[in-house]
């Protein structure tokens, strides 16, 4: 019998997540398997929103932000009720394999289902924060990075003609690989991330930041990168912090949601479509794990070659910042 795959596009939206569908899609139906896609995260798995996938529709796709399948997040896959949903909507389409396009909590909902149903899933790191073990890079990344940094350039062009203290907050949830890619690339004179500032140091943080600005800010700009979900207060209390404790004037600017969207970089677009297919071919036996891998598994790449991870182990490892780029920041942070 043919066997019958589905994919899903689950938590943030990332560049290049079109790519993978494309990917799972054309070698699926290459392979002889049928194709299919469930819109709107999980929810779209609860509620059987689904449609089959033909190489017709993933044309043209490859170049587009977003994920022609949609997004979301479904807090119903939090209660063991939703989980059941999924795994009976699954039996009755008679799906045998479940791909999901994702980050952890993506990755989380995939364990979930696996304890109510016996097919295969396969996860694909799909997330603009970079947060997952078991690959280099997620995809999304690195067109996350590419629109932030571009974006900083244009606002230190404008805090150069104003010789001005410029505060950019960017994303990353509770990680600061998208800070300090950014920062390093921008040439930040500060980055302030989950990595050099705790809620037990933020004093000292503003203390040595406004000593850092004091000494550097003379005839030009000076930037900060904040990473997001940091600062008590957010980005705007720092501000209002640097002006009132330090008469420091600063601009800021929130890049938000311009991270996610945006035509993908080419390094997404093969990641993804690495990825998409190395997934296909981990259902028809092409590729295999080195060693004996339980279901749930992730495809990523590591220098370079496809590794397949179990779930469990990329949710419990953790993808550090390089403490060599936080180390040589610091000094930027660091008692004059
Ligand atoms: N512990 C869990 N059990 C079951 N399902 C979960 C769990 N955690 C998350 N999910 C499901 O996965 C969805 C996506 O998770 P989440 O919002 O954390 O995004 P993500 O996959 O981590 O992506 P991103 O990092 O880009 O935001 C959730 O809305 C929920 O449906
Ligand atoms: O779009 P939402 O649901 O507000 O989520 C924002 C979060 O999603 C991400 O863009 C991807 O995880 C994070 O960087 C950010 O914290």
């Amino acid at each position: 019998m043919t066997k019958r795959i589905a994919v899903l596009t689950s938590g943030g939206d990332a560049p290049g997540m079109n790519s993978a569908i494309r990917a799972i899609t054309l070698s699926a139906l290459r392979s002889g398997f049928q194709c299919f896609g469930f819109f709107h995260g999980y929810n779209g798995l609860i509620n059987q929103e689904y449609t089959e996938l033909s190489a017709v529709s993933v044309t043209d796709i490859t170049q587009l932000g977003g994920t022609i399948l949609k997004s979301a997040r479904c807090p119903a896959m939090l209660e063991p009720a939703g989980v059941l949903q999924a795994a009976n909507a699954l039996r009755k389409l008679h799906i045998d394999v479940l791909i999901v396009i994702g980050g952890d909590g993506s990755f989380r909902g995939m364990q979930a289902l696996a304890a109510h149903w016996q097919g295969q899933l396969i996860g694909i790191p799909g997330t603009i924060d970079n947060d997952l073990s078991g690959c280099d890079n997620t995809i999304g990344f690195s067109t996350a990075i590419n629109t932030a940094t571009s974006a900083i350039d244009k606002i230190r062009d404008t805090a150069n003609a104003f010789e001005r203290v410029f505060i950019t907050e960017v994303m990353g949830r509770h990680n600061g690989h998208i800070a300090y890619h950014v920062g390093i690339a921008t040439g930040a004179e500060a980055i302030i991330s989950f990595e050099n500032c705790t809620a037990e140091n933020t004093s000292q943080v503003l203390a040595h930041l406004k000593n850092a600005i004091e000494q550097q800010h003379q005839h030009g700009s000076f930037l900060i990168i904040l990473a997001e979900n940091l600062w008590p207060g957010g980005a705007q209390a720092l501000k209002t912090e640097l002006n009132s404790n330090a008469d420091i004037n600063c601009a800021l600017c929130v890049l938000g949601h311009i991270q996610r969207g945006g035509a993908p970089s080419v390094e997404d677009r093969m990641l993804a479509t690495e990825l998409g297919i190395a997934a296909v071919e981990v259902v028809n036996g092409s590729i295999k794990a080195n060693t004996e891998v339980a279901t749930p598994v992730m495809v990523g790449k590591i220098h370079g070659a496809i590794v397949i991870t179990e779930v469990e182990k990329v949710l419990n490892m953790d993808k550090p910042v390089s403490q060599e780029w936080v180390q040589r920041y610091q000094h930027y942070l660091a008692e004059q």
